[in-house]
C-alpha cells in the first residue's frame, strides 16, 4: 500500500481558489481552462495527451520579480536559475534573455546550458558527485565557479586542473547542519545530509585549499533545501554562512563571494508561500554589509508555476473508492508518488467549476500501488471517459523526472508566449524507445531453448 496523500476535502481549495491564486489560469464560458489565454483543449486536440504545457510569460514575469526584489534593495546580486527543475531550451533561452545564468548538477546540464548560449560566465556548478570528465569539462569552459562538496572533491579539483593547465576557481558548499523545515526528501543542509562540507570542518579547510596552486577559493556556497516556506532557516542559514565568513577573513584569507542556493517555497495548495521581498530581506540582513559577491539558485519558485500536465480520463472506475484513471501517471510526473505531494487538479471543461463534484482518487496507468495524484480529490461528480483534466504546478521537477517505465514514452511538451504556442518537444514514441536498444547477434543466432 502506498501512503495516503495528504488530500483534506475539508480544506482543499475549490476550482475558484485555484483560479483565483493563479493568474496564468482562466476559465471561459465557451473554451473552458485557458493557460495564458490559450485553450487547453485546443491543444490537446493538435498534440494530444499527456502533454506538458509551459507558459513563457508566467515564466518571464516571476524572472523579473525576483530581480526586482533584489534591486528594490540596491542589493545586487547574481541569479543562477537551478536548471534541475526544468532543462528545457526554450526555458533556458527565456532565462537568458532576462539576465540569468544558471545552477547545474551535472556535465549533461553545462552542455544544455551552454547551447542555449548562457555564458561560462553564468554557470555555477553545485553536486555532490561530479566526475573527472565533468570537472575537467567545466574548467576548459571556464565556468564561473565550482561548489565543491568534498574534501577529497577539493584536492581532484586541483589535480585536475593542473593537468588541464588552469586554474579552478571554486567555492566550499558548506552544509551548515539546519532543518529547512521541509519534506524530509528534500532537505539538503543538515548533518548526515550527503550534500556539502561540514560546517566545523569548512573553516580550516578553506586555509588549507589556499596552499594549493591549481584552485583558487571565491568564497562559500550553501542549499539549505527545497520548498522552504518561512524566513527562519534561511535566516539560520546565512547567519551560520556570515560568520565562518568573517571567521575566514581574521584567518586572512580573501571571501569574495557567497552563492546563498535556491529553496524559496511556492503555494500548491494552501499555503502561504514566502515572497521575494523575503529572501531579499533575509540575504540583506544576514549577509549584506558582507562586502561579497551575491549569487542565489532559484529553481522552483521561477518554474513550478510556469507549467501544467494536461491529461485526458482513461476510463472511471466504479468502487470504493471511486477511481479516475488518467493517461498520465507517476512515469510523467514523478511528485506525488515520490514526496506524497499536492498538486492542484482541474477540470478543463467549461462546466467544470459550477457541477457537483464527489470525490475521488485519481490514479494513473502505471502498474504500481503508488501511483496515486490524489485521494478523495473534489472532481465533478459526472467526470467521464475522455474528460480533460490539468494537473497545476508540474513546470518544477516535472517533466525533468520523467522516465519511461511501462514503456510509456515521454510525453510532448509545448510552449505558449503571447497567445501563440507550438510544440517544444515531439511526443516520443514506443519505436524511438525500442531503436535505442540492441540485441547481441549472438542472442539472435542462439536456438530457442524449448527446441
Ligand atoms: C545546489 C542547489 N541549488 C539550487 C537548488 C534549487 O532548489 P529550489 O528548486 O528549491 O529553488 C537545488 C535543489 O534543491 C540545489 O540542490
Ligand atoms: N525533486 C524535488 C526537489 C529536489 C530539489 C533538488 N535537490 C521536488 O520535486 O520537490
Amino acid at each position: 500500500m502506498s501512503a495516503p496523500l495528504p488530500s483534506d476535502p475539508a480544506t482543499d481549495p475549490s476550482f475558484r481558489d485555484m483560479l483565483d491564486t493563479r493568474p496564468s489560469l482562466t476559465m471561459d464560458a465557451r473554451d473552458g481552462l485557458l493557460f495564458e489565454g490559450v485553450p487547453l483543449h485546443v491543444i490537446a486536440a493538435a498534440v494530444g495527451t499527456p502533454c506538458w504545457i509551459t507558459g513563457a510569460e508566467t515564466l518571464r514575469h516571476r524572472a523579473k520579480a525576483l530581480r526586482a526584489a533584489f534591486e528594490a534593495r540596491n542589493l545586487p546580486v547574481n541569479l543562477h536559475f537551478a536548471m534541475k527543475s526544468q532543462d528545457h531550451q526554450a526555458t533556458l533561452t527565456i532565462l537568458r534573455q532576462c539576465g540569468y545564468g544558471v545552477d547545474i548538477v551535472s556535465g549533461g546540464e553545462m552542455q544544455r546550458a551552454l547551447h542555449a548560449g548562457i555564458q561560462p560566465s553564468g554557470i555555477v556548478f553545485s553536486g555532490v558527485g561530479k566526475s573527472d570528465a565533468e570537472l575537467r569539462a567545466a574548467i576548459e569552459h571556464d565556468i564561473a565557479q565550482v561548489n565543491v562538496e568534498s574534501v577529497e572533491e577539493l584536492y581532484r579539483l586541483d589535480e585536475i586542473a593542473r593537468a588541464c593547465g588552469r586554474v579552478a576557481r571554486a567555492a566550499l558548499r558548506v552544509n551548515p547542519d539546519v532543518d529547512a523545515d521541509t519534506h524530509d526528501k528534500i532537505s539538503t543542509g543538515r548533518a548526515g545530509d550527503k550534500f556539502g562540507i561540514e560546517h566545523r570542518r569548512a573553516v580550516a579547510l578553506y586555509g588549507e585549499a589556499a596552499r594549493l596552486k591549481n584552485v583558487r577559493l571565491v568564497g562559500l556556497a550553501v542549499h539549505l533545501g527545497s520548498q522552504m516556506l518561512t524566513a527562519g532557516p534561511f535566516r539560520e542559514g546565512y547567519m551560520r554562512l556570515a560568520d565562518m565568513v568573517r571567521e575566514i577573513r581574521a584567518a586572512g584569507h580573501t571571501v569574495e563571494a557567497v552563492d546563498c542556493g535556491g529553496g524559496l517555497g511556492i503555494r500548491y495548495r494552501d499555503e502561504i508561500a514566502p515572497s521575494p521581498d523575503m529572501l531579499a530581506g533575509v540575504i540583506a540582513e544576514t549577509l549584506g554589509d558582507l562586502d561579497v559577491r551575491l549569487s542565489i539558485e532559484p529553481g522552483r519558485w521561477l518554474s513550478a508555476p510556469t507549467g501544467l500536465l494536461l491529461t485526458r480520463v482513461i476510463e472511471t472506475k466504479a468502487g470504493n473508492p471511486d477511481f479516475v484513471v488518467l493517461d498520465a501517471a507517476m512515469n510523467d510526473l514523478a511528485r506525488p508518488s515520490l514526496y506524497e505531494s499536492w498538486h492542484g487538479i482541474m477540470p478543463v471543461a467549461p462546466n467544470g467549476l459550477t457541477s457537483p463534484t464527489k470525490l475521488w482518487d485519481i490514479v494513473g496507468p502505471v502498474c504500481e500501488s503508488s501511483d496515486i495524484f490524489a485521494r478523495d480529490r473534489a472532481l465533478p461528480a459526472d467526470t467521464k471517459r475522455g474528460d480533460l483534466i490539468a494537473l497545476l504546478d508540474t513546470g518544477a521537477y516535472g517533466a525533468v523526472m520523467s522516465s519511461t517505465y511501462n514503456s510509456r514514452p515521454f510525453a510532448a511538451q509545448v510552449l505558449i508566449d503571447n497567445g501563440k504556442w507550438d510544440i517544444i518537444r515531439q511526443r516520443q514514441s514506443v519505436a524511438d524507445l525500442i531503436a535505442a536498444e540492441t540485441v547481441p547477434e549472438w542472442l539472435t543466432a542462439a536456438r530457442n531453448d524449448h527446441g
